[in-house]
C-alpha cells in the first residue's frame, strides 16, 4: 500500500484544528444550531485544496448565521442550477428515503420534479448523520469522530458535498474530502487501517443516485459495520427534518467557545485502486504485470468508474485501448450507466467486437455494481454473472452457500446445485438485503461467501462484505491472471467455460405495474397495503390451477411454476409498483403464463396493467 506521498500530504486544506467534539451533544442533538468554524484561514505553509473563495465561503457562513435571513444567498453560493428554488421551502424528508439510501431531485428544470435536495436539505442530513454517528460509537467526546465524503460524476455533486460538509463540520467532526470515488471506496474507508490517510473514519457518505436521470442526487452512508439500513436512515432523515425545521425559525448566532473540526482532502482513490492491483497481483503468484497481453475495454458510462483502466488495468499490463467513456460527466450523455440496461451493454459489446477485446468491462455511475461481456461478444451480467461469481466462489468453498436476489432463474438453481455443488439461497431483491443474509446465515453456522443480485450488485465474504463492482470484476482479472501464469492464457474462455452448462430460458422478461395510489379503489389505503392485496388474490387463484405450482421456499412477493417456466409478482423496494418478471422456454409458454397473471389481477382497477397486457397480446 502507498504511504502517503508528499504531494498528498501537501494536498490537505486545513479549515481549523480539530479540537474534542464534546460540544456535539449540546449542538444539533439540543436543538441549538450552533455554528463552529470559527476561522477557516488555512494554516500557514499548508496548499489550499480549496480555492480562496470557497474558505471564504465557508467564513462568510460562519458569519451568516446570525443572520437567517441572508442565509439562502450562502447556501446557493456553489449552485448554478437550484438556486431559483426557495431555500426553506417545506421539505417532506420522509420522502427522500429510498430504501436504505436518501435520494432525490437535486437539479431544477425536470416537469414534474421539483428539487427536493436543496443544500440546506444536505446541510441538515450532514448535520443528522453527525449526531447519528456520535450516538451509535457511543462517543464520550473526547475525540473528533471523522468522515469521509466521496461523490460520482453528477452535476450537484460539489455543492451537495460543500453543504453535507458543512452539517458535518458545524456538528463537530472532521470531514475528508476524496472528491470523485467509487461508491465502495467509500465504504473501504471504514475498515482500512491507512493511517496516512486518516483511515479507519467513523463513517463515510457517498453522494449518488446510482444510474438515475442527470437531474437526482442522494447519499449513502456507511460505517465499519456496512452500508446503514432503512431504519437508519428513517432515524437519520427524522433528525434532519428536526434541525432543518430549526434553520428556519431559530435565531441563530455564533458561539465563540463552539467546538471546531477540520476539513481535509485526500486522493483515496489511489489507497483503493492500489488495493485492487495487489489482489490481483497476489493470486497470479506475485507477478508485477499479470495481465500482460489482454486487451480490456473499459465502459464507465461517464460516471466514477473511469479509474479503472488506468489505475488498476494498465498498472496489471492490460491493454486498454478503446475503453470508452470515462471521463466524468453528470449529464450523462451517451448512454445510462448500468449493467442492467440493454444500450448499455449493447455499447461495451460494441466495443468489444470493435477491438477484438478479450474482455469487455461495464459499470454503472458509483461502481458498485458491474458486468462483463466476453471475446465473443457474450454478455456477462445478470444470471450468468452470478452463475460465473458462484463457479469461482465455489471453486475456493466447495459447497458454500450463494445469496442471490428473488429474480434468478430456475436454471441458475439448477447450475449452483447440480454443476458446482453449491447451495442456492434464493432470497429477496435490494442488494443489502442479500448482503445482510449472507452475514445472518454466517452467523447462525451456514457457511456463505457471496451475496450476489441480477442488478450487478455483488458482495463476498472475504472483502468485508463490501458492495462493490470493480472487486467482481477483480475477481474475473483472477481468473484470467492465474491462467495465463498457468500457461494455460486463452483470452475469456476461462471465464465463458466457467459458465459451461447454464441453462438459460428463451424468454425473460420484467413488466412493471404500476399501482395509482391516488385511485378510489386504495379506499384510502397505502399502496402497499394495496399490493399485498393483489398479491394475495394472485396466490389463491394460481392455487386453484392444477397447472400452476407455487415455489416451495419464497421470500418475497409470488412464484409460481407452470408452463416449464416461472413468474414472480412482487412489489417493488421504493415504488408504487408490482414488477413481474417472467422465465419460459418459449413465447407461447411466457403468454400463458402472463395470461394467468392478466386474469388474476384484472379486478384491481388501481393496477395499471398496460405492460401487461401488451405483453399477452396476440
Ligand atoms: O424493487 P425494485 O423497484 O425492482 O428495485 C430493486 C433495486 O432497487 C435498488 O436499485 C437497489 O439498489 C437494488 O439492489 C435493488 O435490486
Amino acid at each position: 500500500m502507498a504511504a502517503i506521498s508528499g504531494k498528498t500530504a501537501q494536498n490537505v486544506f486545513i479549515a481549523q484544528c480539530c479540537q474534542p467534539n464534546r460540544k456535539m451533544n449540546s449542538l444539533y442533538q439540543r436543538g441549538n444550531y450552533v455554528p463552529i468554524l470559527r476561522n477557516t484561514l488555512p494554516l500557514q505553509g499548508r496548499k489550499l485544496a480549496w480555492t480562496g473563495k470557497r474558505a471564504m465561503q465557508l467564513h462568510t457562513l460562519a458569519t451568516y448565521q446570525r443572520d437567517p435571513v441572508n442565509r439562502a444567498s450562502v447556501h446557493c453560493y456553489a449552485t448554478s442550477s437550484s438556486s431559483a428554488v426557495p431555500t426553506f421551502e417545506k421539505i417532506d424528508f420522509h420522502k427522500l428515503q429510498n430504501g436504505s439510501d436518501i435520494r432525490g431531485v437535486s437539479v431544477a428544470g425536470v416537469e414534474g420534479e421539483p428539487v427536493n435536495l436543496t443544500e440546506p436539505v444536505a446541510e441538515a442530513i450532514g448535520a443528522a448523520f453527525a449526531a447519528w454517528l456520535v450516538n451509535k460509537k457511543k462517543e464520550d467526546g473526547s475525540r473528533c469522530l471523522r468522515v469521509s465524503i466521496g461523490h460520482d460524476s453528477r452535476i450537484s455533486a460539489q455543492r451537495l458535498q460543500d453543504a453535507v460538509s458543512q452539517g458535518l463540520a458545524r456538528a463537530g467532526l472532521d470531514v475528508i474530502h476524496y472528491g470523485l470515488a467509487s461508491t465502495p471506496a467509500m465504504f473501504n474507508s471504514t475498515v482500512s487501517q491507512e493511517a496516512q490517510h486518516f483511515c479507519p473514519v467513523d463513517g463515510s457518505i457517498m453522494i449518488t443516485a446510482s444510474h438515475l436521470p442527470y437531474n437526482r442526487n442522494g447519499f449513502k452512508f456507511f460505517t465499519n459495520a456496512g452500508g446503514l439500513g432503512k431504519a437508519d436512515i428513517k432515524d437519520i432523515l427524522a433528525r434532519a427534518a428536526d434541525i432543518y425545521d430549526k434553520f428556519s425559525v431559530e435565531s441563530l448566532k455564533v458561539s465563540e467557545d463552539s467546538a471546531s473540526s477540520t476539513v481535509k482532502k485526500v486522493d483515496y482513490m489511489a489507497v483503493y485502486t492500489s488495493d485492487l492491483v495487489s489482489a490481483v497481483r497476489r493470486a497470479a503468484g506475485g507477478i508485477e504485470k499479470p495481465l500482460e497481453g489482454f486487451h480490456i475495454v473499459v465502459d464507465a458510462g461517464n460516471g466514477a468508474g473511469g479509474f479503472f483502466a488506468g489505475k488498476v488495468l494498465e498498472p496489471l499490463g492490460a491493454v486498454t485501448a478503446g475503453s470508452q467513456f470515462l471521463e466524468p460527466d453528470g449529464m450523462f450523455p451517451n448512454h445510462i450507466p448500468n449493467p442492467e440496461d440493454k444500450e448499455a451493454m449493447k455499447a461495451i459489446t460494441q466495443a468489444v467486437h470493435k477491438n477484438k477485446a478479450d474482455l469487455g468491462i461495464i459499470f454503472d455511475t458509483d461502481v458498485d455494481r458491474s458486468a462483463a461481456v466476453d471475446s465473443g461478444g457474450r454478455e456477462l451480467n445478470r444470471n450468468r454473472l452470478i452463475a460465473l461469481m458462484a463457479a469461482i466462489v465455489l471453486e475456493e468453498h466447495p459447497g458454500t452457500t450463494i445469496v442471490t436476489d428473488s429474480v434468478t432463474s430456475d436454471g441458475l438453481t439448477t447450475f449452483i446445485e447440480k454443476k458446482l455443488g453449491g447451495k442456492h439461497h434464493r432470497f429477496k431483491r435490494g442488494y443489502k438485503n442479500v448482503i445482510d443474509e449472507a452475514i445472518r446465515l454466517n452467523s447462525v453456522g451456514e457457511e456463505s461467501h457471496l451475496a450476489i443480485e441480477t442488478s450487478g450488485h455483488g458482495a463476498l465474504k472475504e472483502n468485508h462484505w463490501l458492495d462493490d463492482g470493480a472487486y467482481l470484476m477483480v475477481k474475473l482479472l483472477n481468473k484470467l491472471a492465474t491462467a495465463r501464469a498457468k500457461g494455460l492464457s486463452r483470452g475469456s474462455k476461462v471465464l465463458t467455460d466457467l459458465v459451461e452448462g447454464l441453462e438459460e430460458p428463451a424468454v425473460a422478461v420484467e413488466l412493471r405495474l404500476k399501482i395509482d395510489q391516488n385511485h378510489t379503489d386504495l379506499k384510502g389505503g397505502s399502496f402497499r397495503d394495496y399490493g399485498e392485496a393483489v398479491l394475495k388474490h394472485l396466490e389463491n387463484v394460481a392455487s386453484m390451477d392444477p397447472k400452476l405450482q407455487k415455489a416451495p421456499v419464497n421470500y418475497e412477493g409470488v412464484r409460481i411454476s407452470g408452463n416449464g417456466g416461472w413468474f414472480l409478482l412482487r412489489l417493488s423496494l421504493h415504488d408504487p409498483v408490482l414488477p413481474l418478471n417472467i422465465e419460459a422456454p418459449s413465447q407461447d409458454d411466457a403468454l400463458k403464463l402472463g395470461l394467468a397473471v392478466q386474469a388474476a389481477v384484472k379486478e384491481f382497477s388501481a393496477l395499471d396493467t398496460s405492460a401487461l397486457d401488451k405483453f399477452v397480446q396476440p
